[in-house]
């Protein structure tokens, strides 16, 4: 009986065999959790992996171990602190002069903090992270995306996007604050951020998707004593990283996703979003406000060249 029930827990499995020599990935937050598995499974399936992580030296381990493991050696760490604007510029910045392609993005870094903190840039943590640190790198990086395709873009949203929602008036927690709640509605931004990047991306060959891993055993608890209490309380329920990262490799390998764009998925085929994750009023006023917040004209090329000098 209990195999079966952890069976279950386990959630989808990704079942497609496809390789990705010749393929350039770059994975955020990829030293631990979800990051770290889905870093080695594409380093497995032949591709060079580039894994940005704002502390090289973790980062480093995790590289050395997935090298080892796969014989694959393109597996590169490059530090980026998504809490800082000037960190992101400055891989994105790098990273173009260094590559010549790239063919999946996956937004996977995550922060669930405790109490309220502030990003280098001002910025409410959860929003400041996990939202507008991609939007950011995301924003830096689409020329080589574009030039790269068939191209796909990953972020990874939670299922926790349907317990909240975007409060434009307390957009940044100033007004009052709850960490739970900053989390969910970053995390709703991540669902709102992929459906209008879908929409921009029309008819360029790269497509954009969001995804829930599951409810993992990963490091993400580590300053919320919620999540803390729920793995101690009751691990069986959670998945393995191993487990966590088979919707994500889902979203970066399966053949029938080339053309998919904008959908959400969980356990390796779609679901459901809350109405508020399908609000295109929502998702246009967040990406406009995302853009002024962080000083950058999306549709503009001139802008978009400086902003990689400012
Ligand atoms: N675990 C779960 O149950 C669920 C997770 N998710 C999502 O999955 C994703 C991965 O989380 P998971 O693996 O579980 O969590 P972990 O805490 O294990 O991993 C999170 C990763 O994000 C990195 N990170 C955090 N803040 C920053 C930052 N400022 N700049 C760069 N990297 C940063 C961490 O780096 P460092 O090690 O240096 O802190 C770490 O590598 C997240 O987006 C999370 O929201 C969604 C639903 C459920
Ligand atoms: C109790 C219980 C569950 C546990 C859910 C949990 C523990 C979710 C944690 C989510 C997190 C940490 C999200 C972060 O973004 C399941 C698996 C739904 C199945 C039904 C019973």
């Amino acid at each position: 009986m209990f195999p079966s029930i952890r069976k279950w827990f386990a959630g989808g499995v990704c079942t497609s065999t496809a390789m990705l020599h010749g393929k350039v990935v770059v994975i955020t937050g990829a030293n631990t959790g979800i990051g770290k598995e889905t870093a080695r499974e594409l380093a497995r399936r032949g591709a060079r992996v580039i894994m940005a992580c704002r502390d090289t030296a973790k980062g480093e381990a995790a590289a050395c171990e997935i090298r080892t493991e796969t014989g694959n050696q393109e597996v590169i760490v490059k530090e980026m602190d998504l809490s800082n604007s000037k960190s992101i510029r400055k891989f994105a910045e790098n990273f173009l002069k260094e590559e010549k392609k790239l063919h999946i993005l996956i937004n996977n870094a995550g922060a669930m903090m405790g109490h309220y903190t502030k990003t280098a840039d001002g910025f409410e943590m959860h929003i400041g992270v996990n939202h507008l640190g991609h939007f950011l790198l995301t924003f830096l990086l689409l020329d080589r995306l574009k030039q790269s395709a068939p191209a796909r873009i990953i972020n990874v949203s939670s299922m926790t996007h349907a317990f909240w929602k975007i409060n434009f008036q307390n957009l940044q927690g100033e007004r009052w604050y709850n960490p739970l709640l900053a989390y969910f509605q970053s995390k709703l931004a991540n669902i709102l951020f992929t459906r209008e990047l879908a929409r921009h991306l029309q008819g360029t060959g790269v497509t954009a998707n969001a995804l829930h891993p599951g409810a993992v055993l990963s490091e993400l608890g580590r300053q919320s004593y919620l999540v803390s209490i729920l793995q101690a309380a009751i691990p069986f329920v959670f998945k393995t990283s191993k487990e966590g990262a088979q919707t994500t490799v889902y979203c970066a390998v399966a053949e029938e996703l080339t053309s998919v764009s904008g959908e959400y998925f969980s356990d390796c085929k779609p679901a459901w979003v809350a109405p508020q994750g399908r609000d295109e009023n929502s998702a246009k006023k967040l990406w406009q406000i995302s853009c002024e917040l962080l000083g950058i004209q999306w549709d503009s090329r001139v802008c978009s060249e400086q902003s990689l000098t400012t």
